[in-house]
């Protein structure tokens, strides 16, 4: 009998059973957690909102659908209603129809699902629109809309819910920000600006009402392919109306050319220059690497993985959700 079958082996394999056992322990606190939760999903008409309302829904969740086009969430309800689940209890979902860029139909709506349903367990701020644009040719009045659906819309319905969250001493906020709530690029200002500021609010939030058990996660998501491109505003204000490439630019590869003056203004700033080259080829493969995993492997399954993620996140209960899809 040598060391390793004595000790090494049993000490392996005991550990691995031991990984086994807690991850499935999470697993079934994760399901306790989302069968009957209180889910308000706002965006849940498109994306990942939509995703998002199929995995809390078959996870036996009590959903609120938001949106501002009222056909498009009924539609949805029937969607969730039609796949029957044999195994879990299910729940027909409400649907609340309200506007984000007008915050005074944001409070009457927490009136109102809090009169539907009682109480909120977990909120997900999902809905946002792109902004496509130059800052120089940009009206203020479009960054206002941007500011308003993207920031103080979630925060007023944020709000509105939390003094019901913190009576109970329960409740979970989620916001959904960006990789561009962390790094700007250029021909966004208004989405990253919006983005930025929902990062710093709910980081805020979270330092605020750890004290009452009240989680807040929020999730930067990179590309995903959604309806998102299609609805951004323009500096004009007009619906942008395209997918993915980006106008502005004037090679053929223009997302890769966005990224690529980043990495460089990124690496210029870090090491002055000095890894130029070098960089710009890094930049060029990460470049075409991103274009390529946008066009190709951004479907809406993989939207649908990053909410599965993210609803195992959140009964892990996890402060932070950096997704890279
Ligand atoms: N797709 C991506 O690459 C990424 C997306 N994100 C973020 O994910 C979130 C969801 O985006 P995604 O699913 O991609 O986009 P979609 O365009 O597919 O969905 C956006 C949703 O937001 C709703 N919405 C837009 N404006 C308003 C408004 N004024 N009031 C109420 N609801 C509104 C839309 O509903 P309706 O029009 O029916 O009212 C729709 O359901 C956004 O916050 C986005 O910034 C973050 C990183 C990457
Ligand atoms: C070591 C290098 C670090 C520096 C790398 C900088 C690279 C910058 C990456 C920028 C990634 C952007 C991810 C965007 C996620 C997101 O929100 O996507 C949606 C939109 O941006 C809006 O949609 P649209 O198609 O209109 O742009």
């Amino acid at each position: 009998m040598d060391f390793t079958s004595t000790v090494i082996i049993p000490l392996l394999f005991g550990s691995l059973g031991i990984f086994a056992l807690f991850r499935l322990l999470q697993w079934v606190r994760m399901r306790a957690y989302l069968q009957e939760a209180v889910v308000v999903i706002t965006g849940a008409s498109s994306g990942l909102g939509k995703e998002c309302a199929k995995a809390f829904h078959a996870a036996g969740s009590k959903l609120v659908l938001c949106g501002r086009d009222s056909e498009k969430l009924k539609e949805l309800v029937q969607e969730l209603c039609a796949v029957k689940n044999h195994r879990k209890n299910t729940h027909e979902p409400h649907t609340v129809v309200f506007d984000l860029s007008d915050t005074k139909t944001v409070v009457n709506a927490a009136e109102e699902i809090l009169k539907a349903l009682g109480h909120v367990d977990i909120l997900i701020n999902n809905a946002g629109i792109s902004f496509r644009g130059t800052i120089v040719d940009t009206g203020l009045d479009v960054d206002k809309k941007v500011m308003e659906t993207n920031y103080f819309g979630p925060i007023a319905l944020t709000k509105a819910l939390l003094p019901s969250m913190i009576k109970r001493r329960q409740g979970h906020i989620v916001a959904i920000s960006s990789v561009q709530g962390k790094i700007s690029i250029p021909f966004r200002s208004a989405y990253a600006a919006s983005k930025h500021a929902t990062q710093a609010f709910f980081d805020c939030l979270r330092a605020e009402v750890e004290q009452y058990d009240i989680e807040v996660t929020v999730v930067s998501p990179g590309y995903i392919q959604t309806n998102l491109s299609l609805n951004a505003v323009t500096a004009d204000g007009s619906r942008y109306g395209g997918f993915f490439v980006v106008a502005h630019e004037t090679g053929e590869d223009s997302l890769g050319l966005l990224l690529l003056h980043c990495l460089d203004t990124f690496w210029r700033r870090c090491w002055g220059g000095e890894h130029h080259k070098h960089t710009q080829e890094g930049a060029h493969r990460c470049a075409r690497g991103a274009v390529h995993t946008n066009l190709h492997v951004h479907t809406q399954a993989s939207c649908f993985d990053t909410l599965t993620f993210l609803s195992q996140q959140l009964s892990y209960r996890k402060k932070e959700v950096s997704a890279h899809v």
